[in-house]
């Protein structure tokens, strides 16, 4: 199980790739997640927001699980597994909770409940609910996409809770992360990928990033220099990289990575699940220009 102090260093929200009949396809999911530990990535997590979970069954997401941990296995690595369980109903997050725990999940991702706008209290009893199954919770604050901001007192009680062991930042600006790092606090993880250095600087222990399933070393690389306080080298470094996040989210993730991903060979097709759908002919032309190897 992942414990609070271990709960540091570059995390990759995997993707889940799918035939152009829009089935599971786990040839290309485990060239996927074999890529990402061939670049030392430092864990994985499957069925995050960038893993489309809002369209991935509960069964397709054990079967995830399952691959990965083969792979994991066969790599002799030994890398955090976490796992998304988090939806807007508290019982059902329980539930995937307690099966995430008995598939091996080192801890589980748990977003803040979306759509129906819960009381802050609700939020608190979710997150209490969650962590009493006994797997470590990571809490998840994406106010954009949940229609629901948390208050910083809200998101100070979740964290005294036991058993949840951190939390994932997606708030958009630093100022969660400066309100948190005032006393001491469990571990924040930058999940706005543009802001990933800052957060470093300011405290954040390392981010779940979706671009750092592009050029992970690189990633691994600025995380590694902030850590050692190399902070002009590390901008530098991190200051390539911009470009390339700026494309990534110009259309909605986790549709662009699809498309370079397919272009390396690692997936068999961009394919996503309606609603969701391949990046525009624009953007493609954008991404050739970034990355010329792409242009045929
Ligand atoms: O899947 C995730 O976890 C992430 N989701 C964010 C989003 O799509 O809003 C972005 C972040 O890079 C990781």
């Amino acid at each position: 199980m992942l414990q609070e102090r271990d709960l540091h260093g570059i995390y990759a929200p995997v993707i889940t790739p799918f035939l152009p009949n829009e089935e599971l396809d786990l040839d290309s999911y485990r060239k996927h997640v074999q890529e990402l530990l061939n670049h030392n990535i430092h864990g994985l997590i499957v069925n995050g927001t960038t893993g489309e979970s809002p369209t991935v069954s509960w069964e397709e997401v054990t079967q995830l699980v399952q691959v990965t941990k083969e792979v994991l296995n066969e790599s002799g690595k030994q890398l955090p597994l976490v796992v998304g369980t988090g939806t807007n109903s508290t019982a059902s997050t329980v539930k995937r909770t307690e099966l995430a725990g008995e598939l091996g999940a080192d801890a589980v991702l748990v977003v803040t409940p979306y759509y129906n706008r819960p009381p802050q209290a609700g939020v608190i009893e979710h997150y209490r609910r969650a962590a009493q199954v006994g797997v470590p919770v990571i809490a998840y604050e994406i106010p954009h996409r949940t229609g629901l901001r948390l208050a910083a007192d809200t998101i100070k009680a979740v964290l005294d809770l036991d058993g949840v062991i951190g939390i994932k930042d997606s708030t958009g600006s630093l100022d969660l992360l400066s309100e948190l790092t005032k006393g001491d606090t469990k571990p924040v993880l930058c999940g706005d990928d543009i802001l990933f250095l800052s957060m470093l600087q300011h405290g954040a222990t390392g981010g779940i990033l979706a671009s750092s399933m592009i050029q992970t070393e690189v990633f691994v690389q600025v995380y590694e220099l902030a850590k050692q306080g190399e902070f002009d080298q590390a901008q530098k470094t991190f200051d390539s990289l911009v470009p390339m996040i700026q494309k990534l989210f110009q259309e909605s993730n986790p549709a662009p990575i699809k498309w370079i991903l397919t272009q390396q060979g690692i997936l068999s097709s961009d394919t996503l699940r309606l609603p969701m759908s391949p990046i525009s002919q624009g953007l493609q032309q954008e991404l050739k220009e970034l990355f010329p190897a792409f242009a045929r």
